[in-house]
């Protein structure tokens, strides 16, 4: 055959090759090409959604472990969780009254400002939803001089652990710009984190449970969670309860999409080892035991008593604030949690969810809204396609929805 009628010259060849590589790095969302393209492009193209050599199976290539996120995520709600530790042994929570009447404290500032520095040092083209924002506090220097000294004094003991967050936040100018870029407006493309510094800021002020939560979404599906739960029993098998313990208590949870939930001790320095935790199977229904929030304004004790009393369970329910509740029934400390609208109007919170979410089901419950739904984390900041939760082990979910249902319509 002459040379002119090759069917691929060299050169069509090497330019075919190099075609296919490029689509090949963009097609992968992680890689530096792919976000380099994703800042340049408007962000109406649909992007992330050409993927041409995939499948509906994820490419092995794009598969992740999520190794370095959930170890980070783990670390920077270790150190945020020392942080609102020491706000909440002290007398004086700098606390105020946010728009919708709801309080935010010191604790909840701090901790939003060295989770964020700790995101933004190691995965600095994610977006963050964040429940806090910094208005108040360039309003307020003083207050803003003192959660800064707060987040200065808070490091994690081991220095290989505090250098993987990028050590301090270095003024307190860099304090509120950390703060207020939990701004996202959130969504069903790309990586999103999704963060509620103080979970439960009633039970915080009260001196009762709360929760840091941090969860990673990736195109609204949830990849990773992590609950730090510093008033909890690191014992798994202790039984459920609202109580706040003395000395060497405190617990961070974690899960990551496919791998399964674990739970650890938390300390001040490195982490803990971990050890996988599971929900009880519950065999019998009546012998359950259910948790639902503290504050009446949050959810219907009243539906929530009437769904207990059809199922036939007779112990009273554990009422404990904060995501300490998806913590403790994916230990299997506690059976069910139930959290029933009390006004039609409220949209729950990615934040209130996401990282409890992921926990849940990773220890082999089910979660769902109160018409049996999924949580849908891809419309925004709120769960708009949802109303209330129903979390409970696999095998009595579709039980105990069938009252939730029952009692609801009955209304
Ligand atoms: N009306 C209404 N309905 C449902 N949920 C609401 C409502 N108002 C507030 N919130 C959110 O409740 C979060 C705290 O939830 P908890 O389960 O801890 O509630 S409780 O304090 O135990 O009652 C709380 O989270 P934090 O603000 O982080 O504390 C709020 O986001
Ligand atoms: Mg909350
Ligand atoms: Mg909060
Ligand atoms: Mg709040």
């Amino acid at each position: 055959m002459s040379p002119d009628r090759q069917v691929f010259k060299p050169r069509t060849l090497i330019l075919f090759s190099l075609i296919i590589s490029i689509l090949a790095l963009i097609s992968t969302p992680q890689s530096r090409l792919a976000l380099l393209v994703k800042q340049i492009l408007p962000p109406s193209l649909p992007y992330f959604n050409l993927r041409p050599f995939h499948s509906t199976r994820p490419h092995p290539r794009t598969m992740s472990s999520y190794s370095h996120e959930i170890d980070i995520a783990l670390l920077a709600v270790q150190r945020a969780t020392l942080l609102t530790q020491k706000v909440f042994h002290n007398n004086a929570k700098g606390t105020l009254s946010k728009d919708d009447r709801s309080p935010v404290t010191i604790g909840d500032f701090g901790a939003q400002a060295l989770i964020i520095a700790a995101l933004r040092h190691n995965f600095p083209h994610d977006e963050i939803v964040g429940e806090e924002e910094a208005s108040s506090l360039r309003d307020n220097p003083s207050l803003a001089e003192q959660i800064f000294a707060l987040v200065r004094e808070s490091k994690l003991d081991d220095s290989s652990a505090e250098n993987r967050l990028g050590g301090p936040i270095k003024d307190l100018d860099a304090m509120l710009a950390a703060i207020d870029a939990g701004k996202s407006s959130g969504g069903s493309k790309g990586r999103i984190w999704a963060l509620d510094p103080v979970d439960g800021t009633k039970g915080f002020l009260r001196g009762g449970q709360y929760a840091v939560c941090l969860a990673l979404m990736v195109d609204g599906d949830v990849k990773v969670g992590v609950l730090g739960c510093p008033n909890l029993p690191v014992d798994d098998a202790a039984p459920i309860s609202a109580d706040v313990g003395g000395e060497g208590k405190g617990v961070l949870f974690a899960a990551v999409q496919g791998q399964g939930a674990t739970s650890r001790p938390l300390t001040e320095g490195a982490l803990a080892s971990a050890k996988t935790i599971a929900m009880k199977g519950v065999g019998d229904i009546t012998q359950a035991t259910f948790c639902e929030s503290v504050e009446a304004a949050h959810s219907s004790h009243g539906d929530q008593a009437a769904i207990a009393t059809r199922l036939g369970i007779t112990q009273e329910s554990v009422r404990m604030d904060s995501q300490a509740k998806y913590g403790s029934i994916a230990r299997g400390a506690g059976d069910l949690y139930l959290r029933l609208p009390v006004r039609k109007d409220y949209e729950e919170k990615i934040w209130d969810h996401a990282a409890g979410d992921l926990i849940v089901r990773e220890a082999g419950g089910e979660v769902t809204d109160a018409e049996g739904k999924r949580l849908d984390f891809s419309i925004g900041r709120t769960l708009k396609a949802n109303k209330g939760v129903v979390a409970a082990p696999r095998g009595v979910h579709g039980k105990v929805l069938e009252v939730v249902k029952e009692v609801l319509s009955n209304k």
